[in-house]
């Protein structure tokens, strides 16, 4: 019989609802006045449009799920809500940087933020628009 207990949950080694929310709350504080983010005029419109509380819930309400918290995400698909939106390699690529930074402060430890990272890095190919690169004639 093995006296090993399980691994806790990635949610419960973040700490539940409360760490996880407080993260949200700076991350969107962050990237929502991102100059370069904004400087995508479609991104920048819908920043401005959409309410920074609701937006904060429903990320929120997606990391509870999708690291096995008790939350069930009820907004729309990372497709549907970014797909009008044209976002290119290097704006993840600031999205990231931002999303590692608040980690950091947090004190989010190494092997959690990796499996952080691998969870919101799936979504990628339904967040960035891919464009074909331009050949030399
Ligand atoms: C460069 C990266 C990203 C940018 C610039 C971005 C920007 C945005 C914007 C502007 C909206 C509002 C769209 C609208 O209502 O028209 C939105 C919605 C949303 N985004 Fe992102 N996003 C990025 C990546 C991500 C990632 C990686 C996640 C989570 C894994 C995420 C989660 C969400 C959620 C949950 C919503 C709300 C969906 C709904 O309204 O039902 N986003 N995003």
């Amino acid at each position: 019989m093995s006296t090993e207990s399980k691994k806790p949950s990635l949610y419960e080694r973040l700490g539940g609802i409360y760490a996880i929310a407080a993260v949200v709350d700076t991350f969107i504080d962050r990237i929502m006045v991102d100059p370069t983010l904004n400087a995508n005029p479609l991104v920048d419109e819908a920043h401005h449009r959409v309410s920074k509380a609701g937006f904060k819930y429903l990320v929120t309400e997606m990391v509870g799920q999708v690291t096995g918290g008790p939350q069930r995400y009820t907004g729309r698909s990372m497709l549907e809500s970014h797909s009008h939106l044209n976002i290119s390699a290097a704006e993840w690529e600031v999205f990231a940087a931002h999303f590692k930074a608040v980690l950091d402060q947090y004190n989010v430890p190494a092997a959690e933020q990796q499996e952080l990272f691998a969870i919101v890095g799936s979504t990628r190919p339904d967040i960035v628009v891919e464009r074909p690169v331009a050949k030399a004639s």
